[in-house]
């Protein structure tokens, strides 16, 4: 099942849980907008090369849309869909006033210099300045981009529109950017973590974790769950994977990660087919790259008791409905990974005050969203009668729909 599929699915089982009415669960569905733009660079070499840009606007009751953007081979309007619709559900199961969006290019980011990916960017947002902005949607960093990125994104932008920092999210300190965003997804997965074991009678300490991805997510998620006395046995990205039974020494991973661009030839363990990683002995999974990569083919083979979705929809709905008879529990990307869009809300507030957070403010208030936000999932588990992701789902639906129905539909 495509994420388009998977995602909708999702969609129409928690509309069925609360009773919406047909004509609104359809509105619900349809993206506000979708783009298409084609953008054409000159490559260092003097040729030119063509890629395709996406920004999906999926629904924007309860606020300016939001979401990220893409540098990946493998963007494509389905996936850009199902991300964009997940935003919708993320940026309300977080309860901050926003919608959905998400954008990406179809490229390899490795294969770009520094200077061909600014003149893509550069074009991508000039094609797309018009539809986007501080109170419409706000881009933020995705896999293959970041914080330079963003900031590209603003030069451009600003100048159509004069200097508008609110209009990205993720941006560098020294732009506008808040502290603590570039760690926020994989502190929101620490805290996700921390909430979902506690409820199980168990701490991050000692629990041994596999995660799947040391990009942005997955390298933060590892070194803020092995400070907190986590065992991260297991790492990969896309150069290989590692493992180390007795834990792996994460600073020194990150170093090597960052000296070798990759986790590959790391000598503080053992290569293991990365493949493998998945199914890796471990309590806790978290897949931290791409999305469904936990499928009917491996879901038998999970050893993990606990998968928290630090990557988006990375559990098809064939795997779901295979861990959930087999026990084991699943934290969903919607919640588990809303720390990121959390503290892009932070920073957006912040620029639109003109006043810079310290850290810790960022850090606590965060956790507090992160603690909330379980809470609120769990009151709808009991109340559906259903697990983690039905939970988000309804909670998430729910705040949507009374927001589009309190707006009204007078043309
Ligand atoms: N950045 C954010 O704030 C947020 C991100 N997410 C989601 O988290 C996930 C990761 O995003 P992010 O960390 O930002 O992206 P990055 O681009 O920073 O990192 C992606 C990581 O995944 C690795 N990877 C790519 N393909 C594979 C593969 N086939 N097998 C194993 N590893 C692979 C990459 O390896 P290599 O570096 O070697 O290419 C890299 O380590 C995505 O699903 C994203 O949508 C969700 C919420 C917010
Ligand atoms: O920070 C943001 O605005 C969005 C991050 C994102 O794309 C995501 O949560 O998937």
């Amino acid at each position: 099942m495509n994420a388009l599929a998977a995602t909708n699915r999702n969609f129409r089982l928690a509309s069925r849980l609360l009773g919406l009415d047909s004509k609104l669960e359809k509105s619900l569905l349809i993206p506000f907008r979708e783009i298409k733009v084609e953008c054409t660079i000159p490559k260092d070499d003097g040729t030119l090369a063509t890629y395709v840009g996406f920004r999906v606007q999926h629904d924007n009751a309860r606020g300016p849309m939001k979401g990220g953007i893409r540098y990946h081979p493998e963007v494509e309007p389905d996936e850009v869909n199902a991300l964009a619709q997940l935003m919708t559900w993320k940026t309300a199961v977080a309860n901050i006033p926003y919608g959905g969006a998400k954008g990406g290019i179809g490229c390899d980011p490795a294969e770009l210099s520094v200077s061909e990916l600014e003149r893509l960017t550069r074009v991508f947002t000039q094609k797309i300045h018009d539809l986007i902005g501080v109170q419409t949607d706000v881009p933020a960093p995705d896999m293959g981009t970041g914080p330079q990125t963003m900031a590209w994104i603003l030069d451009e932008y600003s100048k159509f529109h004069g200097h508008s920092p609110a209009v990205v999210t993720g941006k560098p300190i020294d732009l506008g950017g808040s502290l603590g965003r570039d760690a926020a997804t994989g502190r929101g997965v620490l805290f996700a973590t921390e909430a979902l074991l506690k409820e199980h009678g168990k701490s991050v300490s000692g629990q041994r974790f596999v995660i799947q991805g040391f990009g942005n997510v997955g390298s933060w998620a590892a070194q803020l769950i092995s400070e907190k006395g986590g065992i991260v046995v297991a790492v990969s990205d896309i150069t290989g994977a590692i493992k180390n039974g007795n834990g792996l020494d994460i600073p020194s991973l990150l170093k090597h990660s960052r000296e070798h661009r990759g986790v590959k030839g790391f000598h503080g363990g053992d290569p293991i087919d990365p493949k493998s990683i998945l199914v890796e002995d471990c309590d806790v999974l978290v897949p931290a790259a791409l999305g469904g990569v936990i499928n009917r083919e491996n879901a038998n083979e999970i050893k993990a008791k606990f998968i928290v979705e630090a990557a988006n929809h990375p559990t098809d709905p064939e795997a779901d409905e295979i861990l959930k008879k087999r026990g084991v529990v699943i934290l969903p990307d919607i919640f588990a990974n809303s720390g990121g869009v959390t503290v892009s809300y932070f920073e957006w507030v912040q620029n639109i005050q003109g006043f810079m957070w310290d850290e810790e403010k960022v850090n606590n208030e965060l956790r507090t969203y992160m603690t909330k936000g379980f809470k609120d999932v769990k009151d709808m588990c009991k109340t559906h009668n259903c697990d983690l992701r039905m939970g988000a789902f309804t909670l998430a639906v729910n705040r949507v729909a009374r927001a589009t129905i309190l707006r009204g539909w007078e043309a």
